[in-house]
């Protein structure tokens, strides 16, 4: 789903360059749930960021669902972005004067889909977050665990191959961080590819797979299974 081959980005900053992804090489298939860590600047949401088309790298080879990314027109980008990316953030980044619908409808509207599917769909996908009763409700009427489900049900709302979430439950507290780590274990559960970035071991250890970064390189890539072992001796 996601081949990643020898990726470097750097920032330039006035004179000097910041070398912050520095050769990564990352090969994930479908219906894998992932998760990407490291310490603060260690470069995951700039990973994530290139993985989402919202940033280009300077070098490598990024291929998503065959299709290579590299050099596309913006026009193109943003419908393979539309098509095949769902975006969940530490912030939910929901529009607070819409509800709940009119917020999992926005996105649906953008890719041209008639009232009364838009409609549809974000009912039912808010159905499936379990927040059909919250459906008429402004964001700032949720919790924080709500506000972040109906930004799953955003993210759903337009049928993307893959999920990418950037720190997801950085705001959450714990009980709710970890409700909507099994929820999203219950969307992985239905085949859907999934790659958290998280800076909490916690959270990593509820995803299938963990991709360790630090200063820009991956230092540790290991099936959550090798990742028990090594904790657990
Ligand atoms: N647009 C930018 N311009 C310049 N430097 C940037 C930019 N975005 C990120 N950086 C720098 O690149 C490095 C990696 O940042 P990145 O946000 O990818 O790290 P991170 O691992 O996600 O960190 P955190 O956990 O703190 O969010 C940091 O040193 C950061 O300051």
């Amino acid at each position: 789903m996601i081949r990643i081959e020898e990726l470097h980005k750097s920032y330039r900053m006035g004179s000097n360059n910041l070398h912050v992804l520095k050769g990564i090489n990352l090969d994930i298939k479908e219906g894998e749930f992932v998760s990407i860590m490291g310490s603060s600047g260690s470069g995951k949401s700039t990973l994530l960021n290139i993985i989402g088309m919202l940033d280009e790298a300077e070098k490598g080879s990024y291929v998503l669902d065959g299709v290579p990314i590299k050099n596309l027109s913006e026009k193109k980008a943003a419908v393979y972005r539309n098509k095949f990316l769902g975006f969940i953030f530490q912030s939910f980044n929901l529009i607070n004067y819409k509800n709940a619908t009119e917020n999992v409808a926005l996105p649906l509207y953008y890719q041209g889909m008639s009232r009364k599917l838009r409609k549809e769909k974000a009912l039912y996908y808010l159905e499936k977050v379990g927040l059909a009763d919250w459906a008429h409700h402004l964001p700032s009427e949720l919790s924080g665990g709500q506000k972040q489900r109906v930004a799953i049900a955003r993210a759903l709302a337009s049928e993307p191959k893959v999920l990418l979430a950037d720190e997801p439950t950085g705001a959450l507290d714990t009980k709710t961080s970890n409700e909507v780590m099994e929820f999203l274990q219950g969307i992985n559960d239905e085949g859907k590819t999934i790659l958290v970035v998280t800076h909490e071991q916690d959270i990593a250890n509820m995803t299938k797979r963990i991709v360790m970064l630090k200063d820009g390189k991956i230092v540790e890539d290991k099936f959550i299974e090798q990742v028990r072992a090594s904790q657990y001796v």
